[in-house]
């Protein structure tokens, strides 16, 4: 479902190209839930990015649904990210002058969706992430766990085949955070949405299927993924 061959990628500064990531093979299965675990600068975001079509490697494959996305324009890319791809933000990223009802909307909105439908599907994920009587207040009047579960209907409305999550827990203190997580687990169980989870926290990485762990920009290999555990 999504794989990623020999993906590397270098910053360029002053002094030349600075190596982020080498080497990066990974193979994730439909439906998945996976933690992409590492310290601060190990190139957690860096390789999600990529993932998720926000950014090009210097070399490398990523394939999703049968496509690499490396190989798309620019132009071919942005309607595979909008049809395939959803993105949960640590800071949530919410529209202000928009409702909550809106804010889910918006990406059916670029992709020409009648006002009819778009509602009735808005109302449906708002309804499962427990936000269905708050749909017409705007996010200033939310908490932060509650804004992040907009965000979260938001990125499941185009029913992409991968969702990815830039440490969704983040901003929240831990009681919310094990809400969050919670309900991920649901919408992951019920709608078979692939999520990839970014993660500096081993404690939120262990409530997932598998966990990739990210070291100076290189895989830690050893890892015991999710399935292995439960087949020992
Ligand atoms: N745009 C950029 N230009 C130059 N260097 C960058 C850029 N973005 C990231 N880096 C460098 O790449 C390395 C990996 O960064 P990245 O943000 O991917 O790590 P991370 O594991 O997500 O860290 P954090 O948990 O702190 O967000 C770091 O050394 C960072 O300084």
């Amino acid at each position: 479902m999504l794989r990623v061959e020999h993906v590397s990628h270098s910053f360029r500064n002053a002094q030349g190209a600075v190596p982020v990531l080498q080497d990066i093979n990974i193979s994730v299965s439909k439906g998945r839930m996976v933690a992409l675990l590492g310290s601060s600068g190990s190139g957690k975001s860096t390789l999600l990015n990529l993932m998720a079509g926000l950014m090009k490697p210097d070399a490398g494959e990523i394939w999703i649904a049968d496509q690499d996305i490396v190989q798309l324009s620019e132009n071919k890319l942005a309607e595979f990210r909008r049809t395939h791809i959803g993105f949960i933000f640590q800071a949530y990223e919410l529209l202000g002058n928009l409702t909550i009802r809106e804010n889910v909307e918006l990406p059916l909105v670029f992709m020409g969706v009648r006002p009819s439908l778009r509602k009735t599907k808005a109302m449906q994920l708002l309804e499962q992430v427990g936000l269905a009587p708050k749909a017409e207040l705007f996010p200033s009047q939310l908490s932060g766990g509650q804004q992040q579960r907009v965000s979260i209907a938001r990125s499941l409305i185009t029913e992409p085949s991968v969702i990815f999550a830039d440490e969704p827990t983040g901003n929240l203190d831990t009681q919310t955070e094990e809400e969050i997580i919670s309900i991920l687990q649901e919408l992951n169980q019920e709608l078979s949405t692939t999520f990839v989870i970014v993660t500096h926290e081993a404690e939120v990485a262990e409530q997932m299927q598998d966990i990739i762990t990210l070291h100076n920009g290189s895989l830690v290999q050893g890892e015991l993924s999710g399935s292995d555990r439960i087949e020992q």
